[in-house]
């Protein structure tokens, strides 16, 4: 039989991760879906050529960017320049407080969760357990585990469902993000393409630092290049710089747009990037992939 391909993800089993990569890659005769311990670990592992893709949570709709992944993607120290961002998966997010079974809501003084699910819980937790001991641990699923295997009743975690179901972990509150329409939107991350190929899909996304921060309108200049070009912007997020000759409170901005291979906007695409390369302190091209919604 053929050798499957190998996907990392972020784990213990039954995280959100481990659900959007089933979305990514539902055939589990062709791929084999490798659970890893930490976001920064998923790029690691595509960088070394251990799998083929990764699965990375990039944003939240209630709680805005995943902070690990955007460092990883600054890779300040040239360490992951062969990664790239190849697919997109929007994942409907519902949490769930999960204790040992015939726990009792009251009883419950700590909860474990990763922090992104705490941000998106906030409201409930405040209100049904106000004071309560917070622990952040590395994912949602994680969390589960810990509880299904250590403590006592007083203790809870922030998950999924699918994590309750795994970790045999009774249900003490039901869908309890602050919003019923919370979304974390995924990124598919596999190795450039030698020849090139992937620049300019149907959204794509780039990173930069601007010429200057002294002077009115660098970011302005470089964002109106775009504008020019007739592409529209879909996301801009930003992060510490910190690359060589960078002061505090300097930036690495990224930006993702709208644009297709095709005809003419691959011109455009191409032309964007060239600008990048004019107006900017340095870039680089971290994907193309086709939208997963319109
Ligand atoms: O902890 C998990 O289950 C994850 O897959 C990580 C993650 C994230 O970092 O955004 C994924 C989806 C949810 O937004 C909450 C947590």
């Amino acid at each position: 039989m053929a050798q499957k391909t190998k996907v990392a993800f972020l784990g213990p089993v039954a995280s959100y991760s481990h659900q959007a990569t089933k979305v990514a890659f539902p055939d589990e005769n062709t791929h084999e879906l490798i659970p890893v311990k930490t976001i920064r670990e998923v790029f690691d592992t595509v960088q070394a050529r251990g799998t083929e893709y990764g699965v990375v949570p990039f944003e939240n709709s209630t709680h805005g960017p995943v902070s690990m992944t955007l460092e990883a993607l600054a890779d300040r120290g040239d360490e992951l320049r062969d990664v790239v961002v190849c697919g997109e998966v929007y994942l409907g997010v519902h949490h769930f407080l999960l204790g040992k079974k015939g726990g009792r809501l009251e009883d419950v003084r700590r909860v474990y969760s990763h922090p992104q699910a705490f941000g998106q819980t906030g409201r409930w937790m405040r209100r049904f357990l106000p004071g309560v001991e917070m622990v952040e641990v590395s994912s949602t699923s994680k969390a589960a585990e810990i509880v299904a295997t250590g403590g006592d009743e007083g203790w809870a975690a922030v998950a999924g469902e699918m994590a309750g179901r795994e970790y045999g972990l009774g249900v003490l509150g039901e869908r309890i993000e602050d919003r019923g329409d919370n979304e974390t939107r995924f990124f598919v991350v596999g190795r450039k393409q030698e020849k090139g190929e992937g620049r300019g899909k149907g959204k794509n996304l780039v990173s930069f630092c601007v010429g200057s921060h002294d002077e009115p309108g660098a970011l302005a200049e470089v964002l109106g290049c775009f504008r020019e070009r007739g592409l529209n912007l879909t996301s801009i997020n930003s992060v510490p710089g910190l690359r060589e000759g960078m002061r505090p409170f300097e930036y690495l901005f990224f930006v993702e747009f709208e644009g297709t291979g095709q005809v003419d906007e691959g011109v455009r695409v191409k032309g964007v990037l060239e600008d990048l390369e004019s107006k900017t302190k340095g870039w680089r091209y971290l994907g193309g992939w086709e939208s997963a919604r319109r």
